[in-house]
């Protein structure tokens, strides 16, 4: 959501905005994130709700690679009890086109998402990998029988829908309690703990720019793509200098800017009458579209075991 670089502008909920959701923007807010930017938001009409960063047990930290270990964070919004069903979004994702959908014309009961892709060497951990098996294209290297069955399927946790309940909040931290904290930290998580209730949803509703070189074929037509997740190396429209391996492609490039037109657009602004009018509307506890944790100026502060 809001980064020290892009802090002058709320980006996810300009772009909501331009897709006329009829949503509201909730923002798990860390504690270290500049109360200016806290301001920028509220002035766009987000909802600010402060969460407690979530930490495995010191001991146990190193599994995990240390750049998601914060991430664990992200359990506190199943917390969120006042809305029934919400759509979880990372702070580098835009929206470029509706999805009120997801929370309207869902089942509830389910964990929707897209499903990722194993053939980035952040994936060169896993066996998967070293076979040069992925789940995007699993005629390409079918899985060895001797190696058992094959790996679930697998989805990308910057964006899924799901349904806020204290009881699964407090079964998802007693999980992360006794689970030892694993490369992909949360997100290794949560497909382990929604594996028998997650439905996979099209890659227009999370692409994975990574996909754009590995599984071409599976992305279909850009223009019909719905939510960009800028995860891949060097793709952080915030901080791009195209010099990363893939980052001088004409697609990323495309994508780069489509993020920069809704940052300077500043018509998608929202007025001090409109952001005044919406606050006064924000009582009703319907299902929202919501953001992630906008990334801190400083690194975390010690937090108390998830306990
Ligand atoms: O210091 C941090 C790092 C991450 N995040 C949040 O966690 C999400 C997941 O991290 P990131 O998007 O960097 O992971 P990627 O999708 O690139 O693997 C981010 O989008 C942010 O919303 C955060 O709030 N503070
Ligand atoms: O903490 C783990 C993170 O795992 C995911 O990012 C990964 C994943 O997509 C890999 O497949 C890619 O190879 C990698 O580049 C990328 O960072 C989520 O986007 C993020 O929200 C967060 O859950
Ligand atoms: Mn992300």
């Amino acid at each position: 959501m809001c980064s020290p670089a892009t802090g002058r502008r709320a980006q996810s909920t300009e772009g909501l905005r331009k897709v006329k959701s009829a949503y509201p923007l909730v923002v798990a807010m860390l504690p270290d994130v500049p109360e200016e930017h806290r301001d920028i938001l509220r002035a766009q009409g987000c909802i600010i709700r402060e969460i407690e960063p979530i930490y495995p047990p010191e001991n146990l930290v190193q599994f995990a690679m240390a750049y998601y270990v914060i991430n664990y964070s992200k359990l506190r919004i199943w917390n969120f009890l006042d809305y029934s069903k919400m759509v979880y979004l990372d702070a580098d994702i835009q929206v470029f086109d509706n999805i009120d959908h997801l929370l309207d014309d869902t089942e509830d009961g389910y964990f929707y998402a897209v499903m990722d892709c194993f053939c980035e060497k952040t994936w060169s951990h896993s066996p998967q990998h070293s076979i040069g098996y992925c789940q995007q294209c699993p005629e390409k290297v079918t899985w060895p029988a001797e190696m058992g069955s094959p790996p679930a399927l697998y989805f990308n946790a910057g964006m899924f829908v799901f349904e806020p309940s204290r009881s699964t909040y407090e079964n998802l931290l007693h999980t992360l309690r006794m689970t030892p904290p694993t490369p992909f930290a949360e997100q290794d998580l949560l497909n382990m703990f929604f594996q028998k209730i997650y439905k996979p949803i099209p890659m227009a509703y999370n692409l994975v720019l990574a996909m754009l070189w590995r599984h071409p074929e599976n992305v279909g037509e850009l223009e019909k793509v719905k939510v960009v997740h800028y995860c891949a190396a060097g793709s952080k429209p915030w901080r791009y200098t195209g010099k990363e391996v893939n980052m001088d492609r004409e697609d990323i490039k495309m994508l780069v800017s489509k993020w920069w037109d809704i940052y300077n657009d500043t018509s998608l602004d929202l007025s001090a009458e409109d952001a005044i009018v919406q606050a006064e509307d924000q009582t009703v506890s319907r299902s929202s579209i919501m953001a992630s944790m906008p990334d801190p100026a400083i690194s975390y502060v010690p937090a108390p075991s998830a306990a």
